[in-house]
């Protein structure tokens, strides 16, 4: 088994879309990046990336390339997930904590967990998503941007039971 460890920051910015674990959240300032900043999507692609020894999505997904201004995380998720399946590994569990003064993120969970199960290629009882605030210290109490942290466990797909990848 291997683990994996991710962390991602996005400033807010007010009129951009928000974008948290593959869902879509109205209402709420966005944040500022090259792709759609989903920071939840981008540590949970670092973990996976780190539990392989793969490097990171910067590495995979440059800032300095247009291909991926603006891109759907989710759509950048999905190949780092065949990069997993390639090389014979499910995942056995996730973890991520979003830490922001705003929005709640509880009301969102449910459904967040859902699309990333999906995306993940696991049941939604493998993936945990909690949220805290920092008190209103530091650049995240100021309310300047949002932090993502990502746990995940990768398994062989072989002992958890799963066909051979065919990717
Ligand atoms: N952006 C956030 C932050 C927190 N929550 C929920 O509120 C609870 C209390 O937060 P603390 O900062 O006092 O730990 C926490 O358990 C979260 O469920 C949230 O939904 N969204
Ligand atoms: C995803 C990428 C690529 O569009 O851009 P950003 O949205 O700025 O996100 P970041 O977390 O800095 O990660 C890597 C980038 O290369």
């Amino acid at each position: 088994m291997r683990v994996g460890l991710g962390f991602d920051v996005h400033p807010y910015a007010p009129d951009r879309t928000l974008y948290l674990g593959g869902v879509e959240i109205p209402g709420e300032a966005g944040l500022a990046g090259h792709s759609d900043a989903d920071v939840v999507l981008h540590a949970v692609m670092d973990a996976l990336l780190g539990a392989l020894a793969l490097g990171d999505i910067g590495q995979h997904f440059p800032d300095s390339d247009p291909l991926y201004r603006g891109a759907d995380s989710a759509r950048l998720l999905e190949r780092v997930m065949s990069m997993v399946a390639a090389r014979g590994y499910v995942v056995g569990n996730v973890d991520v904590v979003v830490v922001a003064e705003k929005p709640r993120i509880a009301p969102h969970v449910a459904k967040m967990r859902q699309r990333m199960a999906g995306l993940l290629r696991c049941a939604v009882e493998q993936v945990s998503i909690k949220a805290t605030t920092m008190e209103r210290l530091g650049f995240v109490g100021r309310e300047e941007g949002m932090v993502a942290q990502a746990v995940v466990l990768l398994l062989p797909a072989a002992a958890a039971g799963h066909e051979p990848a065919g990717c």
